[in-house]
């Protein structure tokens, strides 16, 4: 069964769950991963990445969705392209703190963004229970979020699978409605508004990387 949970607070245990937050989290880790980092480890608090600095993390992340002062990167997937190599630190204000309250629920957890669709369609393909989990935005549903699980669950169809939660029904309708990958919700509103619009373009392109983050104990490497 695949089921869609549409932000962060109800979870459950599964084979499989695909972590998403398009605007901007999952996108950083795959970018980042596409970019050559060895790993991404995602952290709750601002204390634990800044922690990890002396352990020769590179520490990112926002909050309110500006870079934190003493970061070296925000949550921007622009400004990972020059990691090959390094270790990485994320904290966010939705995406990391799904992931973490994910790793309750399951032991395979993968992170999916538009940017490498095909690789989480191909992982969980033939996976029996898969959650696909939205991160939402400030604990509500978020557009661009919905129409990612609604855009793995149509090519999920295509391929057979037709065991599908009513929740997945209503994202894979939601994207079915949609004729273009566009993000018109808060989120990318506000993005757009703080002068990010390069950022909401890059996360909305589809297929660009081929790389599956999975999470192997508690930091995310390429499969
Ligand atoms: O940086 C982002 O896009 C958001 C921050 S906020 O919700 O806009 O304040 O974080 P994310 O965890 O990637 O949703
Ligand atoms: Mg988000």
């Amino acid at each position: 069964m695949i089921s869609v949970l549409f932000g962060p607070e109800k979870g459950f245990s599964s084979d499989v769950i695909v972590v998403l937050d398009v605007l901007r989290a999952t996108s950083v880790i795959v970018t980042a991963l596409a970019n050559g980092a060895l790993l991404i480890k995602p952290v709750s608090s601002i204390r634990e990445a800044v922690k990890m600095k002396k352990e020769g993390y590179i520490i990112g992340g926002e909050r309110s969705a500006v870079k934190l002062q003493s970061f070296d990167k925000g949550n921007s997937p622009l400004e990972y392209f020059d990691v090959a190599g390094s270790k990485i630190v994320l904290t966010t204000s939705n995406g990391t703190r799904l992931i973490k309250k994910a790793m309750k629920y399951s032991k395979n957890i993968i992170a999916g963004a538009f940017l490498n669709l095909t690789e989480i369609v191909e992982y969980i393909r033939n996976v029996e229970n898969i959650i696909l989990w939205c991160a939402g935005n400030k604990r509500e549903v978020s557009y661009e979020d919905t129409l990612l699980a609604g855009a793995i669950l149509e090519k999920l169809n295509r391929i057979g699978r037709r065991d599908f939660h009513d929740s997945a029904l209503v994202a894979l309708e939601f994207f079915g409605r949609r004729k273009e990958i566009k993000f018109r919700g808060t989120h990318a509103r506000r993005l757009i508004g703080l002068g990010y619009e390069k950022d909401v373009a890059f996360c909305s392109q589809v297929d660009i990387y081929s790389v599956l983050p999975v999470l192997r104990e508690d930091v995310f490497i390429k499969r």
